[in-house]
């Protein structure tokens, strides 16, 4: 084992410091530039998830009923609706962390229905949580690494008694693990654990975080609750970087001035049901979304 690939490894242990990165290597400008290592398709295109006529019941609530839509590829899809509306559902029950009670999700035409979470962002269809969801005692580039690491290929064996394959692989994860925080501009942070990163920079990594397993579709369920308005313009920017790099991307948020400013599309859900289904400025001006709103609070729907 070389002293490079030494370093590599600590890297990876809690504690490890910047330097490590740099006697490893790895400089964070080349990690840049290796960040958009894939292929850039912005125009809007095809169907690359259709949901179809998905239902979800809990007990006697039906809280998703027979509701459709797609979702072309290239494009910034908003899923939008009072509280209570049925997104979150709709968001479970499409990436495995609900059974649908009946109807389909299609990814790339292939059915997706049931399949565990895991497998589900293996296929190609991830998410961060409103909820979020990191591990706080870990850096900010480890938790990034471990979205890496499903991509990995190196047996069991050959991780115990470190292979040079599994050598080589965890000095590329921690390249593209500093090229993801880098993407999302929280490079700097990389040995921090994540537990003290400001809640600004928690959504981030959790966006690198998914962004790692190299998904077709990043589903962001409310990435800008708890926001400043300078916090939600800096999330516009990225989202629009996101798609920017080829990436689909499915957006469940209450700011109406972020979904109306980043959308292509927007599909609008009340009681569980679809309402509509438009470009942004038919959804604000449709007077049946308008009405699906009135109680809301005032910031929920400016
Ligand atoms: N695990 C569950 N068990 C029982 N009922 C649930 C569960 N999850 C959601 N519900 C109910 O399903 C309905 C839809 O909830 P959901 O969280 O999907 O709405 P939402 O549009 O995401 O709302 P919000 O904007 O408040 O997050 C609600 O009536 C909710 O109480």
């Amino acid at each position: 084992m070389t002293a490079d690939d030494e370093a590599a490894r600590d890297a990876l242990a809690p504690g490890a410091d910047a330097e490590l990165l740099t006697d490893a290597g790895i400089d964070l400008e080349v990690a840049a530039a290796a960040a958009p290592d894939r292929e850039i398709a912005v125009e809007v295109g095809d169907s690359i998830v259709e949901v179809k006529n998905l239902t979800v019941k809990f007990g006697g609530l039906l809280a998703l009923d027979n509701v459709s839509f797609d979702i072309k590829r290239g494009e910034i899809l908003g899923l939008i609706g009072p509280n209570g509306a049925g997104k979150t559902t709709c968001f479970n029950a499409m990436t495995g962390v609900y059974k649908p009670t009946s109807g389909d999700v299609l990814l790339e035409g292939k059915s997706i229905k049931g399949q565990k979470q895991h497998r589900i962002t293996r296929l190609g269809l991830a998410r961060t949580f409103q909820n979020i969801r990191l591990f706080g005692e870990m850096s900010a580039l480890e938790n990034v690494v471990v979205g890496l690491d499903a991509r990995h290929r190196t047996s069991v064996p050959g991780a115990l008694i470190r292979s040079p394959r599994h050598i080589r692989e965890e000095k590329s994860a921690i390249e593209r693990g500093m090229a993801l925080l880098e993407f999302v501009g929280i490079a700097d942070l990389a040995n921090t654990a994540s537990r003290q990163l400001p809640y600004g920079y928690q959504r981030r990594l959790e966006i690198a975080r998914a962004l790692a397993t190299d998904p077709k579709v990043l589903c962001l369920d409310e990435p800008a609750a708890g926001f400043n308005p300078a916090e939600k313009e800096d999330l516009m920017d990225l989202i629009r970087t996101i798609r920017a790099d080829g990436y689909t991307v499915l957006l469940i948020e209450h700011d109406m001035r972020l979904v109306m400013g980043v959308t292509d599309r927007i599909v609008v859900l009340e009681f569980g049901r679809k309402l509509a289904d438009d470009v942004p400025t038919a959804i604000r001006n449709d007077p049946r979304v308008i009405a699906a709103y009135l109680g809301e609070p005032e910031d929920d729907v400016a």
